[in-house]
């Protein structure tokens, strides 16, 4: 937290630091057009990886496109790109993130702890602040969108998100399995609590896509997520077949599509990512 820290010093934040801080979030906020929270109501569920994935898939359409993970006991995404390293401070004293790609970025609450291993352990206010404080620090310049990836749950996390960034829409992230539908069901009612709207629902390890023929098995059932998002009047935005090679890359910090080529994983994340372009333009 050394530059977060530093980045709070001058006297005029110490005179007024809340009001500074909105200040910082709206001019960080205001050159991004699309920012979207990415939650799911039950840990495990690949919701990083589709954040990943889904950050990779609209970049190479052309979109700029930032990815920021909120989740404070678990961050991932720097690991799953293959990114390493602490943040820099810019010239205008905020955080540059780390460059992935020509139109893909990230900042990870990892990137500011001095070791990759060390457990953050903050109670509610001083997340509040802290992920305020994150948001608002980092110069992302000019985003067609922003990815936040939070921790499985209703908690601390989205909440403050929903509270600074008004305009964020969930993506909802399940499995097939009635257990995680039950979760997904209490994060549609936070998201109607908080007034955040849900941009929709994304099946994940929907059926195992075979990688000798290619041929789908339903290894946790399949079609939960279209019936639960179409029962809560949320949009669908798609499947992702269960692939073993999307764990092998995300362990190795390597790109699944840039590995793998066409397969109906990369397909799917495609798919999602133009209905997403398409929809935001709508
Ligand atoms: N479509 C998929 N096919 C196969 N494995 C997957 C798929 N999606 C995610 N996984 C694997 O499932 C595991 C959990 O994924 P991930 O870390 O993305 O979940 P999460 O919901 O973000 O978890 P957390 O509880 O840490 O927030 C990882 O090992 C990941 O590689």
């Amino acid at each position: 937290m050394v530059q977060i820290q530093s980045s709070m010093d001058s006297a005029k934040k110490q005179a007024n630091p809340q009001e500074e801080r909105d200040k910082e979030i709206k001019s960080t906020l205001g050159r991004i057009k699309h920012k979207f929270i990415v939650m799911s109501g039950k840990g495990g569920v690949g919701k990083t990886s589709t954040s990943v994935n889904l950050s990779l898939a609209l970049s190479e359409l052309g979109h700029r496109v930032g990815i920021m993970d909120v989740d404070l006991h678990g961050p991932d995404i720097p690991r799953m790109l293959g990114l390493s390293g602490m943040l820099d401070l810019g010239p205008n004293r905020k955080l540059n993130p780390m460059p992935y790609s020509k139109n893909l970025s990230a900042v990870s609450i990892e990137s500011l702890t001095p070791s990759k291993d060390d457990a953050i352990i903050w109670r509610g206010p001083v997340k509040f602040s802290a992920i305020q404080q994150f948001i608002g620090d980092v110069e992302w310049g000019d985003l067609d969108f922003l990815l936040i990836d939070s921790p499985p749950g209703t908690g601390d996390e989205p909440l403050t998100v929903a509270q600074t960034i008004a305009e964020a829409k969930a993506i909802i992230v399940t499995t097939p399995q009635e257990v995680s539908l039950a979760d997904v069901r209490k994060s549609i009612s936070f998201c109607k609590t908080v007034k955040m709207e849900i941009f929709g629902l994304i099946e994940n390890m929907s059926g195992f896509a075979c990688p000798h023929c290619q041929s789908v098995i339903e290894l946790f059932g399949s079609g939960g997520g279209e019936k639960t998002a179409a029962a809560a009047g949320i949009p669908f935005l798609g499947r992702i077949p269960f692939d073993t090679r999307v764990v092998e890359c995300g362990d190795a910090g390597v790109s699944y599509r840039k590995q793998h080529g066409e397969t109906p994983v990369s397909k799917a994340f495609d798919d999602i990512a133009k209905q997403m372009a398409r929809l935001v333009q709508a």
